[in-house]
């Protein structure tokens, strides 16, 4: 963490620990600024997976009586859990705790506090679950609905009062306010809450509470005076017309501008170049100009020394070739040519073509993956490259652009400097060892959710990932799990279905339509999900880890299938063999027992979710360890 973070979080400790502001350091928590708060272990203090920026604060139980400093703590921008529950903190929520923009989890319950809650805590809208009870909070809530993803609030034993507002109920699994003297009728909590969840609030109406609403006083009756009547029956249709031409003229505007957009947004460039010996039409001031020597035009130097070539200058066989830009604000005006001849490095050479980084002037880096013997008509690849386009996920790597010929297919992706999953996990930067389990469950979720996304949008073209693993799963520059490549692939119908005993993969699958396709995809997030469970690796989704796998089970020796990091880590058994059944269900041999992916998703998020209820009651000394 940097200097700054660190001082405004020792003032944030001083501030909490004792009225007057001093450290008390009342059970020895280690804070200190001669250290740091992620590679020294600050008690309570997790950090992100790179161990740069701190991500949960949980100091529960540990008599702290201070103040609550939002402003010092929110420097710590990352911060996503905070739990302070059961100190003696006092005074109230500052407004500057909306700064702290990522929380997920605020859990402030057991203190002192008072006043009332700030208004903006519903900017906050990140936030998942709410814990504010056996408080002193008083005055109106927050307009807490606002914020969509909010799974948990609970208020209990506080003086808070006016309406409940309405929550989507629907979308919350906690919720509790009673013991407050909130007033009015009870929203419809669409029968997931009872009465133990607004109980103690006696001025409240209306099921479940035992009080009946009274009656909505009866409408005035109508106006007399016909002429009245018709006069204002004339001021309405007046406004009624306005409000007709009004909306007719801002439709059109909308209309028009949705238009213009979308002419701008798929902006087709055009380059005609001659590569390898073609003569490019545009460049006229050079008609005997052959392949310009590749080799020589191609390779570069890095500022290592280290030396680079082209995209063009590695491989052979470009002939006349148009880019299609698809983002244009990120490669505006960039050439095929220009992309071809820019200094590369060869990152990998995989099943299906090679991977490039190339290197634009302006110090732009890209992933170019040059796939060979795709056999795909050159119409059917652009559109649908430009129907994959349309769809966004924010865990889904886009192409930024293309170019397809019949014989080879340029895909353009922006770098991702932090790697892949594959790299975190088995990597040689011991990076593995401190991929806890919180992090696993993430990406675990993340990805789930995406590809549920995805097959969703594609499920009438059939199009899945067909590709999907460990390599192809990206950290971007917030380390947010990114797939990429996804439908780049005809789908390799050997992850249909694996027999068991022997390394054949099953022939019964070439008459397997799209709807199969998407099974595919299943078994190979199973083996992602073996693969974060087990810290194994996996070779080109070969079913060797899935066989193995299932060996251990059926012999019983479920707890060594486990990586041992999170055996050290403490993660709780039950929820490793909860994940492993999700694990095993993807790659069941049969394609059609195979669950869905949204399926999969809901699983691992109830995992997650007994995961983050589980956090705020573990003891702060085993929270700082994860
Ligand atoms: N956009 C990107 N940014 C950074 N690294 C990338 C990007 N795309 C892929 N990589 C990495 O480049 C390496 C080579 O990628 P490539 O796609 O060629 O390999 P692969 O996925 O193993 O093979 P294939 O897709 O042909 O089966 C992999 O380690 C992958 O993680």
């Amino acid at each position: 963490e940097t200097e700054e973070v660190k001082r405004s979080l020792m003032r944030f400790l001083g501030q909490i620990s004792s009225p007057d502001g001093r450290i008390k350091d009342p059970v020895n928590l280690n804070w200190s600024m001669s250290t740091d708060p992620c590679n020294n272990h600050w008690t309570g203090v997790s950090c992100n997976l790179k161990s740069t920026s701190v991500k949960k604060i949980v100091l529960e139980n540990l008599s702290l009586s201070g103040r609550f400093d939002a402003n010092s703590l929110c420097s710590a921008e990352t911060l996503s859990v905070l739990s302070l529950k059961f100190n003696s903190i006092s005074g109230g929520v500052p407004e500057e705790i909306v700064k702290c923009k990522q929380l997920t989890h605020l859990y402030l319950g057991g203190n002192k506090l008072s006043g009332n809650l700030p208004l903006n805590l519903s900017g906050l809208n990140n936030l998942k679950r709410l814990d504010v009870s056996f408080n002193n909070f008083s005055g109106a809530l927050p307009d807490l609905p606002r914020i969509s993803g909010l799974k948990s609030f609970l208020a209990e034993n506080n003086q808070l009062s006016g309406d409940i507002p309405e929550f989507d109920f629907t979308n919350l699994d906690n919720f509790n306010v009673s013991n407050n003297n909130f007033s009015g009728p009870v929203p419809d909590m669409r029968g997931r809450f009872g009465l133990s969840s607004i109980a103690g609030n006696p001025l409240l109406c209306g099921k479940p509470s035992p009080n009946a609403c009274p009656l909505p006083p009866p409408p005035p009756p109508p106006s007399k005076s016909s002429s009245g009547f018709h006069k204002n029956a004339l001021i309405y249709s007046g406004y009624a017309l306005l409000g007709l031409v009004l909306l007719i003229v801002v439709v059109f505007t909308l209309l028009k501008k949705k238009k213009a957009k979308e002419a701008k947004k798929v902006e087709t460039v055009k380059v005609e170049s001659v590569v390898n010996g073609n003569r490019s039409p545009n460049n006229k001031s050079s008609p005997d100009n052959k392949s310009p020597n590749r080799e020589s035009t191609g390779a570069s130097s890095d500022k290592n020394g280290n030396s680079r070539s082209s995209v063009t200058s590695a491989e052979t066989g470009m002939v006349s070739s148009s880019l299609t830009i698809l983002s244009i604000p990120i490669l505006k005006g960039l050439q095929l040519d220009e992309l071809l001849r820019a200094p590369a490095e060869l990152i990998g050479r995989g099943r299906h073509g090679s991977l490039y980084k190339v290197f634009l002037d302006g110090g732009k880096t890209l992933a170019v993956k040059r796939i060979k013997g795709w056999d795909i008509p050159v119409e059917e690849f652009e559109q649908r490259m430009r129907n994959l386009d349309r769809v966004r996920h924010p865990n889904m790597l886009p192409a930024i652009a293309f170019y397809g010929s019949k014989e080879e297919k340029l895909l353009v992706y922006e770098f991702q400097e932090n790697g892949s999953l594959f790299n975190i996990l088995h990597g040689t930067s011991n990076e593995g060892r401190r991929f806890d389990w919180g992090s696993r469950l993430s990406v675990a979720a993340s990805v789930a959710e995406a590809l549920a996304y995805m097959h969703v949008e594609f499920q009438e073209d059939g199009i899945a990932h067909g590709n999907l693993k460990s390599t192809n799963i990206l950290f971007n520059s917030t380390m947010d799990p990114c797939i990429g490549e996804y439908g780049l692939m005809v789908v390799n119908n050997s992850l249909l279905s694996h027999n068991n005993n022997d390394n054949e993969p099953s022939n019964e699958t070439s008459a397997h339509g799209p709807y199969l396709n998407f099974k595919v995809d299943l078994y190979a997030f199973g083996i992602v999900l073996l693969e974060l469970l087990t810290g194994k690796l996996v070779h080109n989704n070969e079913p060797e880890l899935a066989r193995w796998v299932q060996k251990i089970v059926r012999e019983e020796w479920t707890a060594k299938i486990f990586d041992n990091s999170l055996v050290v880590e403490g993660v709780s058994e039950d929820r490793l063999v909860s994940m492993l059944q999700v694990a095993l269900k993807c790659i069941n041999p049969c394609p059609e027992e195979r669950p869905s992916i949204y399926q999969v998703a809901l699983m691992i998020n109830t995992i997650r979710e007994e995961e983050e209820r589980s956090i705020a009651s573990e003891p702060s000394s085993n929270v700082s360890e994860q």
